[in-house]
């Protein structure tokens, strides 16, 4: 579920190739593989779609995956047009604000919970600096039958840490991995997130699979301390930080998608649900859920000089 205008880029896409999309240098791939596309500005995948996405059923019509249900939230009008496994909104801010959708990677903080040493480092934006930063594409690499893209910031970001990103995508699942090298002399608390904006039906009649039992921190009541019971329906706005590291299926009843994570003990779980942020239509928010791989308040990583941490996600299909 992407706007009409990078579909269009896609569509005029054949192999791979750099194209500005909403004032940002975007790297687009149409491949016999599948599709892609990710933003430099934050190393942020903003699209991802395998071949068989576009394959139709035997016996049935060439619907594309994940098409607006009949009295869906769809709005008449609008410019998000069908496709892919994530969301990005029609109406992205301009520069230098960051792109609401696709995956933005929050470093080397998960909302305000900024890194514990003694600089100035403490303070910043919203879910750390990297997601509005400029990132080079250092290499791009054949992978089994798909491509590997490794991406690191155009400028320092943090006093004493660098990450690095690496984007894989083929035929059957994207995975994004974010790396943070420490380079300094102290140690070092940080938290953050995979934030992937996920593509569905609506986002109020979504289920989760994989957390019953888990407990969680309630960003609606104060961060109340809470236990899932049962398996999880999202019914209307929700913002809460599961304490797991179980993987998770995510049911739209048109598609189910596998959600695995790698060193992440934190899933966050949002939609704004009927007041969305102002770079969204509130019929538009009702097309994504986020489900995000993430280290929080929950299991922040202390990370030593000389080490590193390797926050992961991955997507595939639940068949
Ligand atoms: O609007 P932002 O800065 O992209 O953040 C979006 C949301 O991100 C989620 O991860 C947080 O849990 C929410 O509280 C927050 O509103």
């Amino acid at each position: 579920m992407i706007p009409e205008t990078l579909r269009i880029l896609l569509d005029n896409t054949q192999g791979q190739r750099h194209a500005e999309w909403a004032g940002r240098d975007v790297w687009l791939a149409n491949e016999s593989w599948g599709e892609l596309a990710v933003s430099l500005q934050g190393a942020q995948v903003l699209h991802y779609a395998p071949a068989s996405d576009h394959a139709p059923a035997e016996g049935s019509s060439p619907a594309p995956d994940n098409a607006p249900a009949e009295g869906s939230a769809a709005s008449p009008g609008e410019t998000l047009v069908p496709g892919g496994w994530l969301w990005v909104t029609p109406t992205p801010q301009a520069l230098p604000g960051a792109i609401r959708g696709g995956i933005p990677l929050c470093w080397p903080w998960f909302a305000d919970e900024h890194t514990a040493d003694e600089s100035s480092d403490r303070s910043g934006p919203m879910h750390g600096p990297a997601r509005k930063a400029n990132w080079r594409l250092e290499a791009v690499d054949e992978h089994e039958d798909g491509v590997e893209l490794h991406l690191s910031p155009l400028e320092r970001l943090h006093s004493q840490l660098v990450p690095r990103a690496v984007v894989q995508a083929n035929a059957h699942r994207l995975h994004v991995e974010l790396i943070t090298e420490h380079l300094g002399e102290t140690p070092v608390k940080i938290t953050g997130a995979l934030h992937s904006y996920l593509a569905v039906a609506d986002a109020h009649a979504c289920r989760v699979e994989g957390l019953a039992g888990a407990r969680y921190l309630d960003k609606l009541k104060d961060f109340a301390d809470c236990e899932q019971q049962g398996e999880l329906g999202v019914r209307g706005r929700i913002d809460r930080i599961y304490h797991s590291n179980a993987e998770v299926v995510l049911d739209d009843e048109q598609r189910r998608l596998r959600i695995a994570r790698q060193n992440s003990d934190s899933v966050v779980v949002w939609n704004p649900g009927e007041a969305p942020p102002e770079d969204t239509a509130p019929a538009d928010a009702r097309r994504f859920l986020c489900v995000e791989s993430a280290n929080t308040r929950l299991d922040p990583v202390w990370l030593v000089p000389g080490a590193q941490h390797l926050l992961g996600t991955t997507l595939s299909r639940d068949t």
